[in-house]
């Protein structure tokens, strides 16, 4: 078996990357991510500016997780686009991600017309779900600001751009939802970022300094929304949008479970943090020995085909 995928007009030898945030904060990290069996990486998500994010402790991981509130640290733009662009010559046969997001609107066009601008020929994923930036909401929870922000930003970028989404939990939701993002040219959603602001308490402590303890849940916590997520989006969006499955990734079989609610690629986030990048062969050899168990060639031959009762 193969687990080769397709985003857009990019092919992917494997359909596995890292989740933003993780194993992707600088060049060290990304290229260990490159040297792995992983298809591709996304970066960690990129302001205008630099910023060294929330105070520590700010990630904690658990039995059957994890939770972050990092607060958007990065490099900033410059740097990462920069990597990007020296990868594009180095590795021409390979197709990257670039995470983005802007602390204002504004910075946000800046950002996109940057990359607009630039010889940056991989994909950009705008992050609309950020929960651990005190008093900024998550943006895609805001379907009107969000539907505006798309329309403006499609006016003048004309590259490959996704969006990462926060999770949804009610079916009038992704419905209204859905309804949005079928009206942009949009590569692709991924489903879903972090479930905001969750709390986890050992003895009698929070656990991560940042907001009184609140951050974002990953993990096994969150596969059950993740798939579902997955699912509603990929039975309601044009097929042309392509689904990214995040979310509960620790073995071959969650893996499966998420291409066959429609996720093109899968990314792995709290599983890579705790078994670095090892995991991705592990996970890539146990989602094959599942196809070849079931006589499935290609991901293509189970992709979506979720059986109902
Ligand atoms: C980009 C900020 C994010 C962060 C963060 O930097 O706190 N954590 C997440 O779980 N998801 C995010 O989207």
């Amino acid at each position: 078996a193969t687990t080769k995928t397709k985003i857009g007009d990019f092919e992917f030898e494997n359909c596995f990357m890292n989740a933003a945030g993780v194993y992707c904060y600088d060049k060290n990290e990304l290229e260990q991510v490159i040297n792995s069996q992983a298809g591709t990486f996304v970066t960690k998500t990129a302001t205008l500016q630099s910023r060294p994010g929330n105070p520590e402790p700010r990630y904690h991981d658990t039995n059957l997780g994890s939770i972050n509130s990092m607060g958007l640290p990065n490099l900033g733009f410059d740097y990462y686009l920069e990597y990007l662009l020296e990868l594009q010559k180095t590795h021409p046969d390979r197709t990257f991600f670039f995470s983005l997001v802007g602390m204002s609107t504004e910075d946000t066009h800046a950002l996109l017309k940057k990359v607009q601008e630039s010889d940056f020929k991989g994909i950009t994923e705008l992050n609309l779900s950020c929960p651990n930036v005190p008093g900024k909401p998550q943006i895609a929870y805001d379907l009107e600001t969000t539907e505006k922000l798309l329309t403006d930003i499609f006016s003048y970028f004309k590259k490959p751009l996704g969006v990462k989404l926060p999770p949804y939990f009610d079916i009038v939701h992704f419905d209204q939802a859905a309804a949005v993002f079928n009206k942009f040219p949009l590569t692709f959603i991924n489903c879903i970022n972090s479930i905001g602001n969750g709390l986890v308490i050992e003895d009698e402590s929070v656990v991560i300094k940042p907001k009184n303890g609140f951050g974002g849940i990953g993990g096994e916590y969150i596969k059950p929304t993740a798939l579902a997520n997955v699912h509603a989006f990929y039975k309601r969006l044009n097929p042309s949008i392509k689904i990214i499955g995040t979310g509960g990734v620790l073995t071959g079989q969650d893996a499966f479970e998420h291409i066959l609610c429609g996720a093109s690629m899968v990314q792995i986030g709290t599983t890579l943090h705790k078994e670095g990048p090892s995991a991705f062969e592990r996970i890539t050899n146990e989602l094959k020995a599942i196809m070849d168990k079931k006589g499935y060639k290609t991901i293509e031959d189970f992709r979506g085909k979720l059986k109902y009762l």
